[in-house]
């Protein structure tokens, strides 16, 4: 069975333009999926839904089975435990005023998490590669590619099997760029992920399946590699001419 199943989802935040138009997807328990497409094609907006943020006007996504309503405390509990969200700015999603600690151990005070939350805070930042004693520091004290893996620490301090991803190594420069997609492809063996980026030169380094998305539409989908051997829609062909070389996740 999948872990997210996204059936026939339309949506849209006028009456006079649709965003997202009959949008189907699955992600299976350990799937790495990109979902790619160009600025406004709709890719944060689905993510939103998938958070449980907003509600489909028609279609529906089922988290483990379970039809995800937004409206259903007891679920949208279980289900925040479960899914948990990197987004692109590593730098206005940490709380300066915080430390470490107090940020990462957020998801389990919210949660009502219980256990030794130090220990679980410990495991998160070694995890991400960061030395126990950051617990103790603020965010400024910091470089963009840490705050990167404070933020991603955060989300799966919790234990989600669920990882949603929005451009979260897009405001990195290159070489932190590479170091924060080789943690995500290790942290994705234990958990489904689900990449959201305008960049298919990352997304064919960190997924198996592919998603492209034009216009609120999925115009294609599949096997990273196959999909980007040979690309059937023009939108995907035009997308690909866009970059100059691509390494394919075996
Ligand atoms: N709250 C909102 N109210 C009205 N329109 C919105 C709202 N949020 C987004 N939109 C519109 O929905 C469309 C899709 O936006 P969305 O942010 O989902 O695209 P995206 O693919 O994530 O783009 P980007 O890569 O630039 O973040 C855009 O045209 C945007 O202007």
């Amino acid at each position: 069975m999948s872990l997210v199943s996204v059936e026939h989802v339309s949506f849209a935040y006028t009456a006079e333009r649709p965003i997202l138009d009959r949008v189907s997807l699955a992600i299976a328990p350990g799937d790495s999926v990109g979902l790619v497409g160009e600025s406004g094609s709709g890719k944060t907006t689905l993510l939103r839904l998938l958070l449980g943020l907003a509600r489909p006007d028609s279609g529906e996504i089922r988290f483990d089975g379970a039809l995800l309503d937004p409206g259903h405390r007891a679920f949208m509990r279980h289900f925040r435990r479960q899914a948990q969200v990197v987004f692109q700015d590593p730098y206005s999603s940490l709380d300066p005023r915080q430390k470490i600690f107090s940020i990462i151990a957020e998801p389990l005070r919210s949660l009502r998490i219980e256990g030794d939350h130090k220990e679980m805070v410990a495991k998160a930042l070694d995890a991400v590669g960061l030395s126990p004693d950051a617990a103790d520091r603020y965010p400024h004290q910091f470089s963009g590619g840490q705050r990167q893996r404070i933020a991603i620490a955060r989300a799966i301090v919790p234990g989600p099997r669920l990882l949603l991803a929005d451009e979260a190594v897009s405001a990195l420069d290159l070489t932190t760029k590479v170091r924060i997609v080789d943690l995500l492809a290790q942290l994705s063996t234990s958990m489904s992920l689900l990449f959201v980026s305008h960049d298919i030169g990352v997304v064919a380094a960190l997924c198996k399946r592919i998603v492209i998305l034009e216009k609120g539409r999925i115009v294609e989908q599949g096997d990273t590699a196959a999909v980007l051997a040979a690309p059937q829609h023009p939108y995907t062909q035009r997308l690909l001419a866009s970059v100059p070389r691509l390494s394919f996740k075996d």
